[in-house]
């Protein structure tokens, strides 16, 4: 094979006992044909063979012309006119050529998605990042063509460099054949490059034994991310996860010093926050709405000066859990499909395993059982701030003393309240 000749030729070490092969769950992969010990070095491959920005810069043909391009591309876009101009180029380049013909001619990361598919997860974070990108490389791919296609036809001839041909920017492919691995949570990150030497190493992030395929880890990466940039998901991800985002507008009263003191906690006014199901309502989330919602009166007070980590007042937290929660139901309505809904369409076969349909269907059901934690976290501290009767947010607000669940202000409304609570109350405090 072209590609394993040149790589050997050049130096690539470990393609002895690798060797590609077609795997059920995971499409093509990297199989090993000797046992693996955890942390055996079992690829390495020069730095010559990399599609870097430096490379691009430094071919013979293109270099000099994308570097000049005004303003200056950005470094998804050189490596993909790089990856695209030796894709078209008929002759030379015989090694990465071969690398290229081997690149997977069709894609399923969200933005390959058609309408209906990408409907199923509408109201998403997936969604919403999704019609985002398309755009983005609408925008991106006419800026190039303006400054670089059409300035030089001969090097990028128009009908090898439309947009669908750039949106495979998708490739995420660094070196070749060590793009062939798949990726797995269950082994440790085991993929280095080193600067000094030059030269990318794989080691191995467990122990194989021969005839098992080889992973590598692509990170803590949540289902929504993981089908944007690669176009796959993993049932019961560890690291799934939704993300908020807050922000604060720049006419709120207070505004400056409000921004002082999300820095001072290490938060910036724009903020995103990953919830998870073990975690949906973080500690920093709760810290920023605080300030965020901070009156005059409070703004000097010790809790805020230890960064909000506890309660400001009944009142803030009163304010700050009930728009959470205002802001939970919204999120949850715009989803186009219930969790209910997706999950029969799953199980009836609807939505077929593996296809487009049924990864959509499962970041939707993923980030909306984690907004679903998440209010249902806020609603349970909103009960232990404002009175079970009456609504009030009272500093002196008494708990509930057989469940704790749920606080008075006095005793007239916990007795008015007992018949609606009572069940309730039995059953948390059994
Ligand atoms: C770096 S490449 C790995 C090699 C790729 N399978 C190939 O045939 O070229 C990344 C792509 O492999 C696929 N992939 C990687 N890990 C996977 C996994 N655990 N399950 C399903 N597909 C996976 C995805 O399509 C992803 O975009």
């Amino acid at each position: 094979m072209k590609l394993q000749e040149w790589l050997v030729n050049g130096g690539v070490e470990g393609l002895s006992w690798l060797q590609l092969e077609d795997f059920p769950d995971t499409g093509r992969g990297v199989k090993t044909l000797r046992s693996l010990k955890s942390h055996d070095v079992i690829l390495t491959v020069p730095g010559s063979f990399l599609w870097t920005v430096d490379a691009a810069f430094s071919d013979p043909v293109i270099g000099t012309v994308i570097r000049s391009v005004e303003p200056p591309l950005s470094v998804d876009d050189i490596l993909a006119v790089f990856l695209l101009f030796i894709k078209s180029c008929e002759t030379g380049y015989d090694g990465r050529r071969a690398h290229v013909e081997l690149l997977p001619t069709s894609y399923t990361a969200s933005i390959f998605f058609n309408d209906e598919e990408l409907e199923i997860c509408a109201g998403s974070s997936l969604y919403h990042l999704t019609q985002k990108l398309k755009l983005q490389i609408r925008d991106d791919y006419l800026k190039l063509l303006n400054n670089l296609i059409t300035k030089h036809p001969d090097l990028f001839p128009l009908e090898r460099f439309t947009q669908d041909d750039l949106s495979d920017k998708q490739f995420r492919c660094i070196a070749p054949f060590a793009d062939m691995l798949n990726h797995s949570f269950d082994v440790e990150l085991c993929h280095i490059y080193d600067p000094q030497l030059n030269r990318l190493q794989i080691l191995a992030g467990k122990d194989y034994k021969a005839g098992e395929q080889v992973f590598i880890n692509y990170g803590p990466v949540p289902n929504n991310r993981l089908l944007r940039l690669y176009g796959f998901i993993l049932l019961n991800n560890p690291h799934d996860s939704y993300d908020l985002v807050l922000t604060t507008h720049p006419q709120a009263p207070l505004y400056s010093q409000k921004v002082a003191l999300f820095e001072s906690i290490g938060l910036q006014v724009n903020s995103t926050f990953p919830l998870k199901l073990s975690d949906p309502l973080p500690l920093n989330v709760l810290q920023y709405l605080r300030i965020q919602r901070l009156s005059s009166s409070e703004i000097s007070t010790l809790a805020v000066r230890h960064g909000a980590k506890d309660r400001i007042s009944a009142r803030n937290e009163a304010e700050i859990l009930k728009a959470l929660d205002e802001a939970c139901e919204n999120l949850l309505a715009g989803f186009s499909a219930s969790i209910e809904e997706l999950e029969a369409k799953i199980t009836s076969g609807t939505y077929q395993k593996g296809s487009n349909a049924w990864a959509a269907a499962h970041v939707s059901i993923g980030e909306q059982k984690i907004l679903r934690a998440t209010l249902q976290k806020a609603k349970e501290l909103l009960a232990l701030v404002v009175c079970a009767n009456c609504g009030k947010a009272n500093e002196n607000n008494k708990r509930c003393g057989r469940c704790r669940k749920v606080v008075y202000c006095g005793i007239d409304c916990q007795k008015s309240h007992y018949k609606e609570h009572k069940v309730l109350c039995k059953a948390a405090g059994e």
